[in-house]
């Protein structure tokens, strides 16, 4: 296993406020990784750090085996990483071609080298349809494809991405998802995403959770949800009071709203022993299982962290 970033201990101090409270994690090399937390939780505080543009206060970073802030390293650690923050950063007045190439230029790139990263940026984020229009013209799901492109161009070990979807129409948004994650798999890239949207965090390999500066869970999503949420199962009956009275005989715990009664499952499957018993009385059902939404409601419910 090789890891493509490592923090240990990790603090950031803005004068009296301490945004960063001693986080540590690993992020395995040609993972998806996910970096929740609710607003204000030191996510970009986080990423500005381990994307060079930031000095931490303390605490030690290493990515793609490079130490942050030791000598001349930094410079390293920005060779082998591309960054989208959630602000626009292209030149408006420029094309998209324009301004990905000038961004290759940036890192040295050959004429050649330029021209084939350019023609595989554009494979993953389809350029073809925008690479000869202004940046300044764009929708913002193009303009996302573009950002993402630019940051891709000397092709990085890492992404870093900072909320790439937010603020995009459904459609659009899922476009741009499936990009990333298409380059994820295909390409063995390592990317570092923060998202408001969980179901993109649950396709993650590993996820980490920040409240107020701290880590406050980590894990698969699967293992997120074994500890943060539980399947259950919604029954409308066909007579309310026979459906009361059943689930009362087996002692079966429920909520009941709108005529809707949900009862908690171990399992999907003891969804098929119940129901089997309650086929006559039921006229529907729904087995829900439990989300990363949940699996987040339930952690910024907790108690605050100290
Ligand atoms: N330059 C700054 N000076 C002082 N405080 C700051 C600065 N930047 C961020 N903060 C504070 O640090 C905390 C963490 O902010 P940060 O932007 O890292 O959170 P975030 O998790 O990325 O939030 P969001 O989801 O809203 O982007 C917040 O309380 C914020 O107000």
């Amino acid at each position: 296993m090789t890891l493509a970033i490592e923090v240990e201990n990790l603090c950031k101090q803005y004068g009296e406020h301490q945004a960063v409270k001693g986080i540590s994690f690993t992020v395995e090399q040609g993972t998806l990784f996910a970096f929740l937390g609710a607003n204000g939780a030191g996510k970009s505080t986080t990423i500005e750090i381990l994307c060079t543009l930031l000095k931490k206060s303390s605490g030690q970073v290493t990515i793609n085996g490079f130490t942050l802030d030791a000598s001349n390293q930094n410079a390293d650690i920005r060779k082998s990483i591309g960054v989208v923050f959630q602000q626009n950063l292209l030149d408006e007045r420029l094309t998209v071609r324009e301004n990905i190439l000038h961004r290759g230029r940036t890192y040295g790139l050959s004429k050649k080298q330029l021209a084939e990263n350019y023609q595989f940026v554009s494979t993953y984020l389809h350029l073809e349809d925008i690479d000869k229009h202004k940046y300044g013209t764009l929708s913002g799901g193009q303009k996302r494809r573009a950002d993402i492109a630019r940051a891709l161009i000397h092709r990085p070990q890492i992404l870093f991405l900072d909320e790439p979807t937010t603020g995009l129409d459904p459609q659009t948004r899922q476009f741009v998802w499936q990009a990333i994650k298409q380059l994820q798999l295909e390409t063995n890239m390592t990317v570092f995403l923060t998202t408001h949207y969980m179901e993109e965090a649950a396709v993650a390999h590993q996820v980490v959770v920040l409240k107020q500066g701290k880590i406050v869970a980590q894990g698969t999503p699967d293992a997120l949800k074994t500890k943060y949420t539980y399947d259950s199962m919604a029954l409308v009956f066909k007579h309310p009071i026979d459906g009361v009275k059943w689930l009362e005989e087996l002692a079966i715990p429920y909520t009941e709203k709108q005529n809707i009664y949900t009862i908690r499952l171990d399992s999907t499957l003891e969804a098929l022993s119940l129901l089997k018993k309650a086929e006559p009385l039921i006229s529907s059902f729904e087995v829900i299982k439990g989300s990363m939404d949940d699996v987040f409601i339930h952690i910024m419910a907790e108690e605050d962290v100290a």
